[in-house]
């Protein structure tokens, strides 16, 4: 069975993707396409002018991948990984992984086994922006990250895209985290595109509103105008790509009062599980 349907996108160079979705939805089966891992059963992906499936060595140094987090090189100090993965990338600046590293204030003798989780994964992303990719694909950054260092790599993420012209594509499961740095985003849904397009056209286009909950309300069906319909306590909730006047218009049709109808306000992650649902 086919994980991804009918998926077609593009990522424009210089500045941030995000590649989101619930559980299960298809981001890794795309970077593992994209990287060349697994061959799509139809169409095709072409990455910094090449097929993803043949890349050149050449075209993969210019990418720098976090993968699922993998760490290897475990019996590695993180001294002894900097003059290792220096050796493979032309553009290689040892400051701006000793930049990210410092901030642990662990000795550089220390191997990557013998650091907690979220430390092996400071290190790692050391590694990758040190290589000064053209292209860098997050997958998951953020796990096993404290908050503090999560904010801090957004940051540092937002200034290293203004200053290199790098291409970012991330995913993560902390949402709201990804807010300030997203220009461009695809949301997936069990393998299939829901949204794909500029972060804030999405943010300005797709709605919340309430009314107060009626029997009538409660034999609204979801469909393309109201994506989702949920009823919480006495009030109906509507999301939906559609203006109040609209929405208006629609319950008057449909014999639903809305006297008490009233926009609530979202941020990226409300919009988020508004369009994919809490499960
Ligand atoms: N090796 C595999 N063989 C068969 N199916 C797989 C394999 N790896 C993943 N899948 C299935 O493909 C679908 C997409 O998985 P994928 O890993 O791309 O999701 P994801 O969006 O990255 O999820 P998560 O956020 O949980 O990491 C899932 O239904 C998963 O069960």
């Amino acid at each position: 069975m086919d994980v991804l349907h009918n998926i077609s996108f593009s990522v424009q160079k210089g500045g941030v993707f995000g590649l989101l979705g619930k559980n299960g939805a298809g981001k890794t089966t795309i970077i593992n396409i994209i990287m060349g891992f697994l061959r799509p059963t139809a169409g095709f992906c072409r990455v910094l002018g090449e097929p993803g499936h043949a890349l050149s060595p050449p075209t993969r140094s210019r990418i720098g991948l976090l993968h699922e987090r993998f760490i290897q090189y475990d019996f590695m100090s993180i001294a002894e990984l900097e003059r290792y993965y220096a050796g493979f990338y032309p553009r290689w600046e040892r400051e701006l992984f000793f930049d990210l590293v410092n901030r642990l204030q662990v000795p550089y003798e220390r191997t990557l086994g013998r650091l907690s989780c979220g430390q092996r994964s400071q290190v790692v992303l050391g590694l990758i922006v040190a290589q000064r990719p053209d292209l860098m694909i997050l997958d998951d950054y953020s796990m096993g990250l404290d908050v503090g260092y999560r904010r801090l790599f957004v940051e540092y993420l937002g200034e290293y895209v203004q200053k290199y012209g790098t291409t970012i594509l991330i995913t993560s499961h902390i949402v709201q985290e990804l807010d300030p740095i997203i220009d461009n985003l695809i949301i997936l849904d069990h393998g299939r595109v829901c949204i794909s397009g500029r972060k804030q056209a999405f943010m300005e286009e797709f709605q919340c509103f309430s009314f107060e909950r009626s029997p009538s309300a409660e034999r609204l069906e979801e469909g393309e105008m109201l994506v989702r319909v949920e009823h919480v306590g006495g009030r109906t909730l509507v999301h939906g790509f559609i203006t109040g006047a609209e929405l208006a218009g629609y319950l008057d049709a449909h014999g639903v009062s809305h006297e008490t109808l009233r926009r609530l306000p979202m941020n990226f992650e409300d919009a988020f599980i508004g369009l994919t649902g809490k499960y």
